[in-house]
């Protein structure tokens, strides 16, 4: 690896559909700390290089490797022992449970390696993972609806709480999957808060967004996807400035 901060290196990957080349040559260096973004237009093939990452889909030639491990091969769950957690673009939560629990559940499961529903009432006696729950909920400004059902949230919250799920676990490197989409002004302002807070702690981060003003509000690098290819790669401002990247995505507009 040519630079010794990246912690995570996506290395040489293709992935084809049939006759569709959906990823080529894609090398995708991410230093420990940052927060990367990745963007494209429609179908560039952004959803097809995080599920290459998280194990969801296995690449047709190259490898990813997470801080010297190499992830091509492993299932899902494998590598999210290994410290990765994604937010998804639809939250997978437990809408019967309370909010409580949902974000108590990925942290029993990981010391535990296991849960079941019938461990449920375990959870109660947890003391320390519910004080740990709560500090994460404390952080997402959901405290005050830790005894809601979680699927009487609003859309916004309930991706707060996904993040709150997410966190409890202390990944090293945090997958975001448009984490404001169908977001109010206000509720995509309040992420962005939320995630540079999250930054502040070291954690390394990949962004997937279409929203540029969530993109330039959090990135340090940015990775430009079109039809397949990285077509750019650099700081923000190198980004905005590049022709081709004007030509291929922003349409020219800064
Ligand atoms: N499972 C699949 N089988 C066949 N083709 C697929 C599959 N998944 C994605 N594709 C195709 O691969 C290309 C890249 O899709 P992908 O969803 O990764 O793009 P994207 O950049 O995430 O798009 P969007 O911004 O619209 O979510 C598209 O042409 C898409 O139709």
């Amino acid at each position: 690896m040519a630079n010794s901060n990246v912690v995570l290196h996506v290395a040489d990957v293709h992935k084809r559909f049939g006759g569709l080349h959906a990823l080529a040559d894609i090398d995708l260096q991410v230093e420990e700390g940052k927060t990367h973004a990745i963007i494209g237009p429609n179908g560039a093939g952004k959803s097809t290089l995080l599920n290459v990452i998280i194990g969801k889909l296995a690449p047709s030639s190259g490898q990813v490797v997470f801080d010297g491990a190499i992830l091509t091969g492993r299932k899902p769950y494998q590598i999210n022992q290994l410290g990765i957690a994604r937010v998804f673009q639809t939250p997978e939560i437990f809408s019967d449970l309370s909010v409580m629990h949902n974000v108590m559940i990925p942290a029993f499961a990981k010391r535990d390696g296991t849960f079941t529903l019938n461990m449920l009432r375990a959870l109660d006696g947890e003391t320390t993972i519910r004080e740990e729950a709560e500090h994460m909920l404390e952080d997402v400004g959901m405290l005050n609806r830790r005894d809601m059902q979680a699927g009487s949230l609003s859309r916004g919250d309930k991706r707060r709480m996904e993040l709150a799920m997410c966190l409890i676990q202390h990944p090293r490197l945090l997958l975001l999957d448009e984490p404001t989409a169908g977001m109010s002004r206000h509720d995509t302002n309040t992420t962005i808060e939320l995630l540079k807070k999250i930054k502040s702690r070291g954690m390394t981060k990949v962004i997937i967004e279409h929203d540029m003003h969530v993109v330039f509000s959090l990135a340090d690098k940015i990775s430009v996807l079109a039809q397949g290819r990285i077509i750019a790669d650099g700081t923000p401002d190198e980004v905005r400035g590049n022709p081709k990247v004007q030509e291929a995505y922003l349409g020219g507009a800064h």
